[in-house]
């Protein structure tokens, strides 16, 4: 049974590194991993929080060298998300955690590039590339990496975001570098809202201007807040296994998600760091359905709201083609 089609609008490349992967560009690169192998690695993943998993997340991309390595990375993920359902993907990546270690800039772009170009012919999947800020590293950092990446904006790079560890780190530290990033009129998201309370949102939509809010779960604390999303249809991308293993949620049956759907937010599901998290994006919607009762026509709810969510105003055509697939799905009969 093909599964339902949708759009994947929240996935860090980097966070796509199966243990498997990370041991052959180890190996190719020789670089030296502190684990005996992929299995042993993969029993680290047992995360306490948001920062837990970025020490383990920053430590293994040390792996990711040349521009094949990137192509690899980005071409494993694409055939998998095929499988997925996933019929269009815009994709985060993270210069600054490439370019510190000595990694060029060019080699992380063209090697990403290559896949995704070949993606619509060898997947079916359209894509977009979204260049994330570290937000634990001065503006002054997000600046000229922003500068360093000029070139790529329009053709290679279709928008910012924020990323790592939010708590201490509001949106307002890169008012300077989103409104840049406006002007060259490139996309605009943030995470927000993940570990930070309902200030960290505000501040994204108000002080950057952001389309769209990344993870948004903890804007269900806030009556307004919540009002005004709806108001502005600001869509928020949520991953729920993601949630779960960084704790910030206690367990999937406890996800807020039912309340943000009764609430009439734009939620999508997503995966984040599908190899750290347990599942990729099929799996976050088979997962949500089993533990919340989700009915079909709420699945396709959220897969039509990642058509709508994406930005794919350059292609109308496609995206009202991919709405009509979700329109026309045919759930299977559940057990
Ligand atoms: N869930 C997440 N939150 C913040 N930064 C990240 N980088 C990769 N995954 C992330
Ligand atoms: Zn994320």
């Amino acid at each position: 049974m093909s599964p339902l089609p949708k759009a994947e609008l929240h996935l860090h490349i980097e966070g796509t590194l199966e243990p498997e992967l990370a041991f052959e560009l180890a190996h190719r690169n020789g670089v030296d991993l502190p684990y005996a192998d992929p299995d042993q690695l993969r029993a680290a993943y047992a995360f306490s929080d948001l920062q837990s998993f970025l020490d383990l997340y920053y430590q293994l991309m040390d792996v990711l060298r040349t521009e094949d390595d990137f192509t690899a990375l980005a071409e494993a993920y694409l055939a998998r998300a095929a499988r997925e359902g996933v019929r269009h993907a815009e994709i985060f990546f993270d210069p600054q955690a490439h370019t510190s270690r000595g990694v060029e800039l060019d080699a992380v772009v063209r090697g990403l590039r290559r896949a995704l170009d070949a993606s619509m012919e060898r997947h079916g999947i359209s894509t977009k590339l979204i260049m994330c800020f570290l937000r634990d590293l001065p503006q002054e950092s997000a600046l000229s990496t922003f500068e360093a990446c000029r070139p790529y904006f329009g053709t290679a790079i279709a928008g910012v975001g924020l990323d790592s560890a939010e708590v201490g780190n509001p949106a307002s530290k890169f008012a300077d570098v989103y409104r840049l990033a406006r002007e060259a009129g490139l996309h605009l998201v943030a995470h927000a809202g993940e570990e930070g309370g309902p200030d960290y949102v505000w501040e994204a939509l108000d002080v950057l201007g952001v389309e769209r809010i990344d993870h948004g779960i903890r804007a269900i604390e806030d009556p307004k807040l919540v009002e005004r999303l709806v108001t502005d249809r600001i869509p928020l991308t949520v991953c729920p296994f993601s949630n779960v293993r960084l704790r910030c949620v206690d367990t999937l049956a406890e996800h807020p998600l039912p309340a943000m759907l009764a609430a009439g937010l734009q939620v999508t599901l997503n995966s984040d760091d599908p190899a750290y998290f347990g599942g990729y994006v099929d799996e976050n919607f088979v997962g949500v359905r089993d533990a919340l009762g989700l009915s079909d026509e709420q699945l396709r709810l959220l897969a039509r709201n990642s058509f709508d969510a994406s930005f794919l105003e350059d292609d109308e055509e496609r995206r009202a083609e991919l709405l009509a697939e979700v329109e026309a799905y045919a759930f299977p009969a559940r057990a």
